[in-house]
């Protein structure tokens, strides 16, 4: 019987960077909100690979850019079988689980204050809960999603999604248990979140040192502490 985090594995869902974050359309140009992407997705992937309990660590996009990134990141880049957000994911996790993943953690890739240990704490969790729920910090969204099997239930993101998942566990009878932690529960929608993140402030300081956002290859990442 293989080792519980030799079969767990995570999957990304990430939208194509031209229509991404368009919740910050007023706040960030096309090409610095596509970079903000890039740069959280590399911390998400890099703080998921330090954990070091996760065997595969696969995005899935429509977006070419997006997935090549993966791939030199380590991760895998696979493409949308479906298209739109729960159906690219199904369509994903029900490969996963053909290929005997048993265990599968779907989150958020807009979460810049994510860290390693509430990685290892949301999975130590998985353990004793076939379901557990990462809320967004206001409580309707859902930043992660630990299934066992993957598809246990079906994927539900959108409006209130955190009381839908509730509500379909306890339809299926099924334990579940909610993981809350600053880090996976603050995911980057609006400025209020940007400003909150702390990200802004961080990025000054790197224009002030030179640094530009236009300046950055796709898959270079801004300064966001690596795990
Ligand atoms: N593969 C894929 N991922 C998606 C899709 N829609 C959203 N996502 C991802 O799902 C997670 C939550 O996304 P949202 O915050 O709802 O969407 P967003 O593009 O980040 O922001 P908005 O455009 O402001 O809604 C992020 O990781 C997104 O990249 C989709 O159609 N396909
Ligand atoms: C789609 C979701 O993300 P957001 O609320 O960030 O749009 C969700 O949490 O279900």
């Amino acid at each position: 019987m293989a080792a519980f985090s030799s079969r767990c594995s995570a999957l990304i869902p990430v939208k194509g960077l031209a229509a991404a974050k368009s919740r910050l359309a007023g706040y960030l140009p096309p090409a610095q909100r596509a970079q903000l992407v890039l740069t959280m997705l590399h911390h998400v992937v890099a703080t998921l690979q330090a954990s070091g309990q996760l065997s595969r660590i696969v995005i899935v996009s429509a977006d070419e850019r997006v997935r090549a990134c993966a791939v030199s990141w380590g991760a895998e880049g696979w493409p949308e079988e479906q298209p739109g957000h729960n159906a690219a994911l199904e369509a994903a996790a029900r490969r996963l689980r053909t290929e005997g993943v048993a265990t599968l953690l779907t989150i958020s890739a807009d979460l810049p204050l994510l860290k390693s240990e509430e990685v290892a704490a949301l999975l130590a969790q998985g353990r004793r809960y076939p379901v557990v729920l990462a809320p967004a910090h206001d409580g309707q969204g859902t930043n992660a999603l630990l299934l066992r099997p993957p598809l246990v239930l079906p994927y539900l993101f959108g409006e209130e999604s955190f009381r839908r998942y509730c509500e379909a566990s306890q339809r299926r009878h099924l334990a579940y248990s909610r993981y809350e932690s600053p880090g996976l529960a603050l995911d980057i929608d609006t400025p209020e979140d940007l400003q909150r993140s702390g990200l802004v402030e961080r990025w000054l300081t790197a224009r002030s040192s030179s640094h530009c956002l236009r300046e950055m290859t796709p898959c270079q990442s801004l300064d966001i502490p690596q795990p």
